[in-house]
């Protein structure tokens, strides 16, 4: 038999479709690396494939429906992820050519034993999605945000901050970095602009993290703008013991760190914790590390201060991650919030008289962020606000509540920058007496 070469483009959309079908099924999403495709351009365009069908996921959804009759077949292999990168490809990404969608899905439908008596059907779906391209292309924003979160983001955000978040989850998000020190040269070797405080972002990369100006000497840290907040509003002298709960990987740890303090840092997750030690190793920063439960940890002499960054529905984060607002059910975030409660009560135990607390989460939610401190004043004696100023947060002042809680969503520009922040909470308690 003669050998017949693969088709162009069929391999980055077979890695694809694994990629995106393990996500449907409830995996983070993680952009597909050297070790997934050797390619770098074929890399590109495969991320860009699952990223644009990710953040498309509710249009998508809506072109299913009115595609397939009787509904997606099941057991089918990787039939689903195939329409969708390919429905992504022929509505929203019209540069790459409509040809290659369907023929390369067709195709690959073909390679996939459970999924090759469906060619004929993938074939017809995506002729008629052609057909009904420009159609579907004008499909209402409305539809990129679930139902399960937008009634509650609206009325927690408004319609204008609503709209900006669908902006950025089409724009994705830029990368931002806290650096060691603001030294101009680095900024302008690394391509950056400054955002507020040590925090600078990279609009456009065009290499790998670790190939950055400034990785390997340990000069700066990958973490969003939003995230860089909670360290900061500790607002403690230089040598105060500070306990790090939930700390890994440890871009807060090392926050602390260069704030000055001596710290500790707390994951019940070892494989994490092996990341956070070799992120300071990096950067030169020292920190005592333990692993243990953050909701039973007891100190043998109690903190000046304590950041609780409480594990989350981290919806704050659908730009690096648009599944997340599919993943989570009203009772995912239920389930958060009762173990924040319990991660509350012991980190204020933890706390010296006259210490502070910081709350956070990279979470969207007001039950996991303004609820939660309305339970802790009430429920956790001798805990009371230490109200955050807008003069503490000079870019965002727009982020700090009347009641001086801190609030960033997608939509706000950190320091008047364009591409967005993530959703986090921020919340500062001090403790008056031991309760
Ligand atoms: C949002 S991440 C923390 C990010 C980290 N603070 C940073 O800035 O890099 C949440 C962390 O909570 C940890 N975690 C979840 N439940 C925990 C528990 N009961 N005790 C301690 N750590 C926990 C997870 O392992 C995860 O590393």
């Amino acid at each position: 038999m003669a050998y017949k070469p693969e088709p162009a483009g069929l391999k980055l959309r077979l890695v694809a479709a694994q990629r995106l079908k393990s996500v449907l099924a409830g995996d983070n999403f993680v952009p597909l690396g050297a070790t997934d495709l050797v390619d770098g351009r074929d890399r590109a365009l495969a991320n860009r494939l699952i990223t644009t069908a990710l953040r498309r996921q509710g249009q998508l959804n809506f072109m299913i429906h009115a595609l397939l009759d009787k509904g997606m077949p099941g057991k089918s292999g990787t039939f689903e992820a195939v329409l969708r990168l390919s429905l992504a490809q022929l509505v929203f990404l019209p540069d790459l050519g409509a040809h290659s969608a369907l023929f390369l899905a067709v195709e690959a439908t073909k390679r996939d034993p459970k999924a090759r008596h469906l060619s004929g059907l993938m074939n017809a779906v995506l002729r008629n999605a052609q057909a009904n391209s420009a159609k579907f292309g004008m499909l209402s924003d409305d539809l990129l945000i679930p139902d399960t979160f937008g009634d509650t983001w609206l009325e927690a955000y408004g319609e204008e901050a609503i709209d900006g978040f669908s902006d950025a989850l089409l724009a994705g998000a830029a990368l931002d970095l806290t650096l060691k020190d603001n030294d101009p040269e680095l900024i302008d070797a690394l391509g950056a602009e400054p955002v507020m405080a040590d925090t600078v972002r990279i609009e456009q990369r065009d290499r790998p993290v670790e190939a950055l100006p400034g990785f390997a000497e340990g000069r700066w840290w990958v973490q969003d703008a939003a995230s860089s907040i909670p360290a900061r509003l500790l607002g403690l002298e230089p040598g105060a013991r500070v306990l790090d709960l939930c700390a890994a990987p440890g871009g807060k740890t090392a926050q602390l760190v260069k704030a000055g303090y001596a710290v500790t840092a707390l994951d019940a997750d070892t494989k994490r914790m092996e990341r956070l030690k070799e992120n300071l190793e990096r950067l030169h920063y020292a920190a005592e590390t333990i692993v243990a439960d953050a909701g039973s940890f007891t100190p043998e002499t109690p903190f000046k201060g304590v950041l609780l960054d409480a594990p989350c529905s981290a919806t704050g984060t659908f730009r690096r991650h648009p599944e997340v607002i599919w993943h989570r059910s009203v009772g995912d975030v239920a389930g958060r919030v009762r173990l924040q409660r319990s991660l509350l009560t012991n980190a204020a135990r933890c706390l010296d008289q006259g210490g502070v607390l910081i709350y956070c989460v990279c979470s969207l939610e007001p039950a996991e962020g303004e609820e939660q401190v309305d339970w802790a004043l009430q429920a956790l004696p001798g805990l009371e606000l230490w109200p955050v100023t807008s003069e503490e947060l000079p870019g965002l002042e727009s982020a700090v509540s009347p009641r001086g809680l801190v609030r960033t969503h997608p939509g706000m520009m950190p320091g008047g920058r364009s591409g967005g922040m993530d959703g986090f909470f921020v919340a500062r308690f001090r403790r008056s007496e031991i309760g």
